[in-house]
């Protein structure tokens, strides 16, 4: 008999969510930058092996509320969680924990009926007494009955007995996608994915949340694959930007996602990248919907 579920993941931006899901996953499905809210979408990525599935999936809406919404959010959240078979809290220990934002989600998840996981990253950064103090730190989260697990998502360690851990705590089920999938993203999002997280690498400041992909074509051909993807900006400054001084900049993130698309497909590449502007995307609902961004 198979186990299979979802885990909600929820932790502060740059806690290391998403390196987390991809040495879980085994596979890049998800992005990784130094930039806070890389991710902008919701299922993170699918883990299966001959006993379990594990679906792991954004837990939107904890973050530290500017506005008025804290009601709705927390709804939200529980609704959320209601449909999740764990949650799993990831905390930054290297840079301390029990701060604002890490207890505004603990009392969100502090409501829920669902079994608590609490992963302490980072320890690859931390030595051994740094590391006892995050885990003695994570009391203070008021959550007594989550288990705590020291890891560190860029290295792996810890990893496989997290994974263990969060499978003992799925249903009995079957499985809710082909154990070849790695995430429930189309193809082509997945690519055009790839080719933002070069831009999140080269670039500063706004520039980084003005910047959405669209991956318009994947052609096979006979020993390549032809991918054709347009850079979405805001203005022209921001395209310039892109493009860099003589086409630079342009070059070396087609370069360099070329060489990731090339890992994840196993074959050759063309990828044939330009840049456009679209004033104010983020509030164009068509474009977002064919971005596949809900
Ligand atoms: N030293 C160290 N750095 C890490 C570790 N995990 C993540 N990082 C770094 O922390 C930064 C943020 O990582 P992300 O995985 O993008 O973090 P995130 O903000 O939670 O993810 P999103 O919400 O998906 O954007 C990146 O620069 C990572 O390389 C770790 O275990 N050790």
């Amino acid at each position: 008999m198979t186990r299979s579920g979802f885990i909600a993941l929820a932790g502060r931006p740059n806690v290391g969510k998403s390196t987390l899901v991809n040495s879980m996953v085994g596979h890049k499905v998800a992005i990784v930058s130094d930039k806070p809210q890389t991710t902008r979408r919701a299922i993170r990525g699918v883990l299966t092996t001959a006993d379990f599935q594990l679906v792991l999936t954004d837990l939107p809406g904890v973050q530290r509320p500017r506005d008025a919404l804290t009601s709705r959010m927390q709804k939200r959240v529980e609704t959320e969680l209601s449909e999740a078979d764990a949650a799993l809290f990831v905390v930054n220990g290297d840079q301390g924990i029990g701060g604002a934002g890490d207890r505004f989600i603990a009392e969100a998840l502090g409501n829920a009926k669902v079994p608590i996981v609490i992963a302490v990253n980072k320890v690859d950064r931390m030595n051994h007494s740094k590391t006892v103090k995050s885990l003695m730190l994570t009391e203070e989260l008021g959550l007594p009955e989550a288990e705590v697990f020291p890891i560190s998502a860029r290295t792996g360690k810890g990893v496989p007995a997290l994974v263990e851990h969060l499978a003992s705590l799925l249903p009995e089920g079957p499985f809710y996608f082909p154990p070849e999938d790695h995430s429930d993203q189309p193809e082509r999002v997945m690519l055009a994915e790839l080719v933002r997280e070069q831009v999140l690498l080269r670039t500063r400041q706004e520039v980084p949340h003005a910047v959405e992909v669209q991956v318009e074509e994947i052609e096979e051909r006979e020993n390549l694959v032809a991918v054709q993807a347009i850079m979405w900006v805001e203005t022209e400054s921001q395209k310039g930007i892109l493009i860099g001084h003589q086409g630079k900049m342009i070059k070396a993130i087609g370069v360099a996602a070329r060489k990731e698309i090339e890992r994840e497909l196993a074959e050759h590449v063309h990828l044939d990248l330009s840049v456009r502007v679209r004033r104010s995307w983020r509030a164009d609902d068509a474009l977002l919907d064919r971005l596949g961004i809900t």
